[in-house]
């Protein structure tokens, strides 16, 4: 369990220049969407929509950018306007009287379960509520290894909501909402086994005292997953604010899908990409288009078996599927979304980058739309399974994070796959993992070799994850579509 204590709101206060423009500190929402209050539904501040203006040319990342743990927040440049967690001048607000209120967000992912509960603080009932800290912990495997117990899968989201009323106060609890978001492990499974999983956490959330929304808990689509985690890593890199004209594009490689989102400069880009991949939602008074795509199947792990040759096979308990990209003397068995796979090296053929970047291919060809812009040199924060392979090979600092570049996964993919026995004590997989990366990366979204990637665990101190811009969209919808 992390307990992540960090403060948001120096950042605001610190840099806001109090005779700004009142317009802009207390903005006309466009489009105020009324929530429809249900029976016994809590009253919160209103989180506002983000105003992010016409993108610009996007910077080298500054050495302020680096996520320096312990730093309240990097502040690329002085803020002036508070944009974020504009709250509702309600007097009569119970939060106003409070002041504290809690999120609770679940990520239901292909290879675990994950809690987020994020504290805000509302100072005054005319300044903004802010970020206070965010408590994490992850389960494994997650709820898709479940399929054939439900119940037991309900199990583990119980255990860690055991956490959320250790974290949050008593008296909170009503009026604290709880969701859970399921992304690739569900949206893998057929209807009727992900739908009982769901029921179960739906029973299990009725349960516990803790404030149930309608619709708390379903399978997230993946241009949301995208974009999701698009404006949480934007919100704590401070690109979210009305005079930081940049962003940064968001690479997020799951267990069983992946995401690329980034704001296009170039209106060929939105042109040239198949319609489904640009995604609108409204933040503050402007709307924004982003180009977005999660490639179901393309995860991590559901990539190993789909180069394996083994996702969706039949014969499973006496079919071994093998690859050269895994040490030719290897043979285990493999679980994913609780299916379990027989899989080994090619013990009288040949391993190598070379051969298992002709394997991994045929996860990408074809398939990974190249986006016009990618070949520019836009700044991406990459994360998840891309942090930790980078960690694992020894490209990054697990502490630190850092930035490298495109080409750096290839060498060390190179290096890996050519010394299978050296990294085998890490991971037998970690040639296939560094192969894939690197291919999903030039091959795939068509990346430069020089193009810079921003790894990060965390940023600030909070998750980088989608949990974060899903809290902030119960808060306040951020109308995707
Ligand atoms: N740091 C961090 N990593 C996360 C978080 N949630 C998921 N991950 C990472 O995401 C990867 C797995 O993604 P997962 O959600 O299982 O796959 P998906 O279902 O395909 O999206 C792993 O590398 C996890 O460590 C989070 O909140 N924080």
């Amino acid at each position: 369990t992390y307990y992540r204590h960090h403060r948001y709101v120096p950042h605001f206060y610190r840099y806001r220049d109090h005779s700004a423009n009142t317009e802009n500190l207390l903005p006309e929402v466009a489009n105020p969407e009324p929530v429809v209050p249900q029976p016994g539904m809590p009253t919160y501040p209103e989180i506002p929509e983000v105003f992010h203006p016409e993108p610009e040319v996007f910077h080298p990342i500054p050495e302020a950018f680096h996520p320096v743990p312990g730093v309240v927040h990097p502040a690329p440049e002085p803020y002036q306007l508070p944009e974020v967690f504009q709250p509702v001048l309600d007097a009569s607000s119970p939060v106003n009287a409070n002041r504290v209120f809690y999120g609770i967000m679940f990520d239901a992912g292909s290879t675990g379960s994950r809690i987020h509960i994020y504290k805000f603080i509302q100072k005054d009932p005319v300044e903004l509520p802010v970020l206070d800290n965010e408590m994490y912990h992850a389960v494994k495997p997650g709820l898709s290894a479940y399929k054939d117990n439900p119940e037991e899968g309900g199990n583990t989201i119980r255990q860690l909501l055991k956490i959320a009323k250790k974290t949050v106060p008593e008296e909170d609890w009503k009026r604290t909402p709880v969701v859970l978001k399921a992304t690739a492990g569900l949206r893998l499974l057929p209807e009727e086994r992900a739908n009982a999983l769901l029921k179960e956490v739906r029973g299990v959330f009725d349960e516990s005292p803790f404030f149930v929304p309608n619709n708390s808990v379903s399978i997230m689509n993946g241009a949301k997953e995208g974009v999701l985690a698009w404006v949480t890593v934007n919100f704590l890199t401070g690109h979210l604010y009305s005079n930081t004209r940049r962003t940064v594009g968001i690479l997020d490689l799951g267990g069983g899908s992946t995401q690329i989102t980034f704001l296009p400069k170039s209106k060929k880009t939105v042109q040239s990409a198949p319609p489904t991949y640009i995604a609108q939602f409204n933040l503050f008074k402007n709307t924004y288009q982003v180009y977005t795509h999660s490639y179901l199947g393309n995860g991590l792990y559901a990539a190993r078996l789909a180069t394996l040759g083994a996702l969706g096979a039949e014969g499973l308990d006496w079919k071994v599927f093998t690859s050269s990209c895994l040490p030719k003397k290897f043979r285990e068995d493999v679980t994913f979304g609780g299916t379990t796979y027989k899989v080994s090296g090619i013990p009288d053929g040949y391993a190598g980058y070379k051969l298992c970047y002709y394997e991994v291919m045929k996860v990408i060809k074809g398939i990974v739309h190249q986006p016009y812009e990618v070949k520019g040199s836009s700044v991406f924060y990459a994360f998840s399974y891309y942090f930790d392979r980078a960690v694992e090979s020894g490209l990054i600092d697990g502490s630190r994070g850092g930035a490298i570049e495109v080409r750096d996964f290839k060498k060390r993919a190179k290096e890996v796959c050519n010394k299978m026995t050296k990294y085998r004590a890490v991971s037998p997989f970690l040639c296939m993992d560094m192969t894939y990366i690197t291919c999903l990366l030039k091959e795939g979204f068509g990346f430069k070799d020089t193009t810079v990637l921003q790894l990060a665990k965390k940023v600030n101190n909070v998750e980088t994850s989608w949990a974060l811009g899903a809290t902030f969209d119960y808060f306040r919808n951020l109308n995707i579509h």
